[in-house]
């Protein structure tokens, strides 16, 4: 089933055009990696696809499913965690992705990014790599059926990479999520999508 469809899109900044009619679907329990050059607008595509920008000429539509029974229909994970909330716990920070999370979905979305023992935490105590698990784990407990990610494993080290790439791609086929994900890596591509588009 098609959770996502996006036909003939076009993007302007002023006389810049991007994504010149641009037309993609992302099915149920789908990963699709879009890659391209730097400022080709694959962050643009994941944010008018995320419905943050909203000024675009071509149509977007999504299956109704997607809007089911979730708080957050869309979590992003960024490269860069800059939405987690400074005065709140590791698992507050995650907590606030849902209002009916029990404490067990919790526990069990540190324990997969591997924060457990550091849930008690600020983000002012945490590295750039454990902010970015931090994020990934709020997605984790969204329960929604889209997930956008741009290069959402960037600033990890290897191991917890490929760790958390297996895990994410785990989660998209036995939840049937769709993902679209941004990524400058080809081997992080061929890993985790069924499907690369080069824009
Ligand atoms: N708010 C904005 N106003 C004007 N131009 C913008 C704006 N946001 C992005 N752009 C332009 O749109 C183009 C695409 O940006 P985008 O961030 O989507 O690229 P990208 O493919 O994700 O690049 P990268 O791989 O470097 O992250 C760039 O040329 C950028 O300068």
């Amino acid at each position: 089933m098609t959770l996502i469809k996006v036909e003939n899109l076009t993007k302007s900044y002023g006389t810049e055009t991007l994504l010149k009619d641009f037309s993609l679907e992302i099915g149920e329990g789908e990963i699709v990696a879009v890659m391209g050059p730097s400022g080709i607008g694959k962050s643009t595509l994941l944010n008018i696809i995320g419905g943050l920008d909203q000024e675009f000429e071509g149509s977007l539509t999504y299956a109704p499913q997607v809007f089911e029974g979730i708080d957050v229909p869309f979590p992003f994970v960024f490269q860069e965690s800059h939405s987690l909330l400074s005065w709140k716990t590791v698992e507050d920070n995650v907590r606030i992705a849902g209002k009916h999370l029990a404490p067990e979905e919790i526990d069990e979305a540190l324990q997969a990014v591997g924060l457990y023992e550091h849930r008690k935490k600020k983000p002012r105590e945490l590295s750039g790599g454990m902010k970015q698990r931090v994020s990934l784990a709020r997605a984790l407990v969204c329960k929604s059926r889209v997930m956008l990610l741009d290069e959402p494993f960037a600033s990890l080290d290897s191991e917890m990479r490929s760790k958390l790439q297996e895990l994410v791609k785990n989660l998209s086929k036995t939840k049937g999520i769709a993902m679209l994900l941004v990524t400058h890596e080809r081997s992080e591509a061929e890993a985790m999508a069924d499907r690369i588009i080069i824009i």
